[in-house]
C-alpha cells in the first residue's frame, strides 16, 4: 500500500489507465471458453479446482450446523474417496466464524469471513470495522470486505481507497500468528456496469494493499462473468509487472459447473498465466460447485455418472 497525495491525483491515475476494448475483452474469453483439453488434463484441472473453491454459505438462515457440515464437506468432500483433496476454505458470515474455526481446527483449510456490511456495503465506517475486528478476532484467516459502490459511482474514489487501508490495517489483529488476514475485496462488478469501472477497481485495490481482487457477492446479477475476471486478471498481471507484487483473483458468484470452472482456469493460464493456476492466488468463490466437481471427477475415473444424490448437498 502506499500514501496518495490527493483524491485529485487518484482520479487522474484511475481516469488515466487505458480504456477497455469490450468488444476485444468479450471475444477473447469467449474464444478461450471454447478451448478443450484432454482428459488426463481435466482429471488435473477438476483436483486443482477444487483446492480452489472457497466453499460458501451466506444465507440469513445460516446455522451452526449447517456451517459445521460444510466444513466437514470442505475437509473431506468425497468421504467415499480419500483421495480427492480439500477446498481452499470456507466462507461464511462474521458471527459464523467460531463454528467454523473449531470444526476446521488442524485442517489447514481457511476461514473466510465477508465484513464490512455484506452484501451492500452501506453501514458507518466504524461499523464496518468493528464488523471486520470482531471476525478476525474469532480466528478468520481470510476477509472478504465489499466496497462502497456508492461511493465509487460517485466519483470519490479516496473514499474507497482509505475504507481499503482501514480494514486492511483492521485485517492485522493478533490473531492469525501476528501475520494479520488476507484482505479480499469484493467489488459487486454487477453494479459497476462498465469494463472500465472494474479496471479502475482493480487498481484501486491494489493500491490500497488488497491481496485479492474478488468479483461479486453472489447476491446480484450479473455476478462473476469470464470478460470481468479477464479484465481482473489483466490488472493483477499489470500490477505485477509494475510493481513486483502479487494479488490473487476470485471470480464468485454463479459458478456452478465443472465446465465453468475449467473456463475460469485456461482464462487464468492464459491471461495472468500459471504463476496464478495456485489456491495462494486463484480462488473460486461458490456454494454450489463443489458436487459438480465431484460428480465429473467420479465419471472421469469410473465412466459412471453418479448423479447428484451421490454426495451431500452444499
Ligand atoms: O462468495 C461467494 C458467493 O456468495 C457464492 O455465490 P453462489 O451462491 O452463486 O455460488
Amino acid at each position: 500500500m502506499e500514501t496518495l497525495a490527493s483524491a485529485t491525483e487518484l482520479r487522474a491515475f484511475l481516469h488515466g489507465l487505458p480504456g477497455v476494448d469490450q468488444v476485444g475483452a468479450e471475444e477473447r474469453a469467449a474464444r478461450l471458453a471454447t478451448r478443450s483439453i484432454k482428459t488426463s488434463a481435466k482429471a488435473q484441472a477438476i483436483d486443482l479446482a477444487i483446492t480452489m473453491v472457497d466453499l460458501t454459505t451466506l444465507e440469513g438462515a445460516d446455522t451452526p450446523g449447517k456451517v459445521r457440515a460444510l466444513c466437514a464437506k470442505g475437509m473431506r468432500p468425497d468421504p467415499g474417496d480419500p483421495d480427492v483433496p480439500q477446498v481452499a476454505a470456507i466462507c461464511v458470515y462474521p458471527d459464523m466464524v467460531p463454528t467454523a474455526v473449531e470444526a476446521l481446527q488442524g485442517s489447514g483449510i481457511g476461514v473466510a469471513s465477508v465484513a464490512t456490511a455484506f452484501p451492500s456495503g452501506r453501514a458507518p465506517m466504524e461499523a464496518k470495522l468493528a464488523d471486520t475486528r470482531a471476525a478476525v478476532e474469532a480466528g478468520a484467516t481470510e476477509i472478504d470486505m465489499v466496497i462502497d459502490r456508492g461511493a465509487f459511482l460517485a466519483g470519490d474514489y479516496l473514499k474507497v481507497y482509505e475504507e481499503i487501508v482501514a480494514t486492511k490495517e483492521a485485517c492485522a489483529g493478533a490473531a492469525n500468528d501476528g501475520h494479520g488476514a488476507h484482505l479480499k475485496v469484493i467489488f459487486e462488478t454487477g453494479e459497476l456496469v462498465t469494463y472500465d469501472n472494474v479496471r479502475r477497481a482493480s487498481w484501486l485495490a491494489m493500491r490500497a494493499g488488497a491481496d485479492f481482487i474478488k468479483t461479486s457477492t453472489g447476491k446480484v446479477s450479473p455476478a462473476a462473468t469470464l470478460p470481468v475476471t479477464l479484465v481482473m486478471l489483466e490488472a493483477v498481471r499489470d500490477f505485477r509487472d509494475q510493481t513486483g507484487r502479487m494479488v490473487g483473483v476470485k471470480p464468485a458468484g454463479g459458478i456452478r459447473t465443472t465446465k465453468d470452472a475449467i473456463k475460469y482456469l485456461v482464462l487464468v493460464n492464459e491471461t495472468a498465466g500459471p504463476d496464478w493456476l495456485t489456491p495462494e492466488w486463484f480462488r473460486l468463490g461458490a456454494s454450489s460447485l463443489l458436487n459438480d466437481l465431484l460428480m465429473q471427477r467420479r465419471k472421469l475415473a469410473t465412466g459412471v455418472y453418479s448423479g447428484p444424490d451421490y454426495f451431500t448437498l452444499d
